[in-house]
């Protein structure tokens, strides 16, 4: 590793241990991330990295598994630079049950002679690409198998769902801690992977003209948008267990929240904007009654629908769902971040699946001119807003207010945008790719440290236990569509609407962008 202004920073000497390497994430995700960073030479030298699963595979299927994964996932193909077997021979397999002790003495045995040979000084990173039961037990076996034996670090990277709710969760975070220090583990969110979701620090901090406004005085409502258009796919099991509100709004939304409600750290450090995000999360109010909760959110399902003239399935009729369920694949919420900066701005949440466009975007509101005393009697003004388009497509404008060219004192709506997509290329790099280097390099700003994640189930789980105690069901919305009616209500109750994502508004509004429209 180096931090020559010149030169790549690549992470330390190690050993990439992937636990569920014959899984979907390691095939969609992990393996086309750990390609990029080393095509881009973040990973050094000196490193290996480890497949572990309990199906059988030799050395060769493994790493054809992992030219196929790459192939079909990876923003770099392989064979576009002749440098492919200088990546796929540092992947090894070894057959191995989460469950069995032996098995972990036999994986240190190997490591040893593999570190070795390779002259790697004993970083472990132990990727848990697994179903959240096991992380506790591979904590264990992790320990009892003499695994953490080595000299230099070792650090876990676990999935999410990080329980199911605040009791689960504590547990689960008990049985890891047994092994692990808080330092050593780092739990994703891969939304704080995502590069416009670490630019609103810099957009907030580093930007005179954000800063004096950023807070009740001049912010009139905040909203945050995730939409898909994917419905359950293959993941009904989980997925109907989960819902929008345990698989979207715990880990996700309340992030991106935080990255736009905290206060400005003391100094850039993991610690210190962690310990400003936990007062953001504690700070949101807890819906604690039925009526909060009927009034506060709403609740919805998809039923049978199309989307660009195509006829899509109900969710009670996808794979493995219970076709008498009651999980939402909706949430849309009016929250309040109760402090000094915050108090009575509503911050507007809504995640659905099979919504009809698949946009992730954050629009901060501002409060109009004073009574519109100029302009009012003859038009209606626009707020001003600012966008920051988290995904698929990144960047930011501004809607402001420009007089429109003629003789007449008509008014128009201008955005101003970067649209850093247009210049880098669409979500790049990938959110596994940052997180990954980061845990490697032992970065914890972007995983959420345990109080964080502690704090977010006591907002989650009254929510889950009025929609259960009450027979709360969802609404349902027709597939392809913004999901119920009832989250435009939230809105306009308050004098509000949803902006549209996506560019939707184009016609509208006069673009000024760094590319041509
Ligand atoms: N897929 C995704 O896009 C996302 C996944 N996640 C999380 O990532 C984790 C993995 O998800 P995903 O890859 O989809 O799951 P899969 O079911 O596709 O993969 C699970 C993996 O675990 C292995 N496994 C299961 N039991 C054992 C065991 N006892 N010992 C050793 N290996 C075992 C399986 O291999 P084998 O059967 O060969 O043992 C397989 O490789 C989960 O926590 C999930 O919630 C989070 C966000 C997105
Ligand atoms: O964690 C999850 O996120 C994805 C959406 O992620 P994105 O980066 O594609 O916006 C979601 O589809 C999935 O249900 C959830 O588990």
């Amino acid at each position: 590793m180096t931090d020559n202004k010149n030169e790549t920073i690549s992470a330390p000497e190690a050993v990439y241990f992937i636990f569920g390497a014959t899984g979907d994430l390691a095939r969609r995700k992990l393996f086309p991330a750990l390609y990029s960073l080393y095509r881009e030479g973040k990973l050094g030298e000196r490193f290996a990295i480890v497949g572990l699963a309990r199906r059988p595979r030799t050395n060769e299927q493994f790493r054809d598994d992992v030219h196929e994964s790459i192939r079909e996932f990876c923003r770099y193909k392989p064979g576009e630079k002749d440098d492919w077997n200088g990546f796929v021979d540092r992947f090894t397999y070894m057959s191995l049950d989460t469950g069995n002790v032996e098995a972990f003495k036999q994986l240190k045995a190997y490591t040893e002679q593999l570190e070795a040979s390779n002259d790697i000084p004993g970083n472990r990173l132990f990727y848990l690409a697994l179903a959240p039961e096991l992380f506790g037990s591979v904590s264990r076996n992790l320990r009892d198998g003499g695994m953490l034996e080595s000299e230099g670090w070792h650090r876990l990277v676990i999935e999410k769902p990080f329980g199911y709710d605040y009791p689960s969760a504590e547990n689960l975070n008990e049985e890891i801690r047994q092994v692990f220090k808080e330092n050593e583990v780092f739990r994703i969110d891969h939304y704080l992977g995502k590069e416009m979701v670490q630019n609103i620090e810099v957009i907030r901090f580093a930007n005179a003209f954000f800063e004096p406004l950023w807070n009740k005085n001049h912010i009139a409502n905040i909203q945050i948008t995730l939409a898909e258009t994917v419905g359950v796919e293959d993941r009904g099991a989980y997925y109907n267990k989960s819902g929008a509100l345990r698989d979207m709004v715990q880990n996700h939304m309340l992030q991106m929240l935080t990255m736009i409600a905290m206060e400005p750290p003391a100094r850039l450090d993991p610690e210190s904007i962690r310990d400003e995000k936990v007062k953001v999360i504690r700070s949101v109010r807890r819906y604690m009654t039925a009526e909060d909760v009927r009034t506060q959110i709403v609740r919805g399902q998809y039923a049978s629908g199309s989307l660009k003239g195509k006829e899509l399935k109900g969710y009670r009729e996808e794979d493995h769902v219970d076709p008498a369920s009651v999980t939402e694949t909706f949430f849309a919420a009016r929250l309040f971040v109760e402090n000094f900066r915050w108090a009575g701005v509503p911050f507007y949440v809504r995640t659905g699946k099979r919504l009809p466009v698949k946009s992730t975007e954050i629009v901060v509101e501002f409060k109009n001119v004073p009574n519109h005393v100029l302009f009012a009697r003859k038009q209606e003004l626009q707020p001003n807003l600012l966008v920051i388009r988290v995904n698929p497509m990144e960047g930011i404008y501004f809607r402001i207010n420009a007089k429109k060219p003629g003789n007449d004192m008509k008014i128009q709506p201008v955005a101003m945008e970067f649209c850093q997509s247009c210049q880098v290329g669409i979500n790049t790099p990938e959110a596994y790719e940052r997180l990954i280097f980061d845990a490697a390099r032992g970065e914890g700003t972007y995983f959420t440290r345990w109080d964080e994640l502690a704090a977010a189930w006591k907002i989650i789980d009254p929510i889950a236990a009025a929609w259960k105690e009450h027979a709360i069901e969802p609404a349902l919305y027709p597939a392809g569509s913004w999901g119920p009616e009832e989250a435009d209500r939230l809105l306009e109750e308050d004098g509000f609407h949803w902006w549209p994502v996506n560019g939707q508004d184009e016609d509208n509004v006069v673009w000024v962008s760094n590319t041509s429209k």
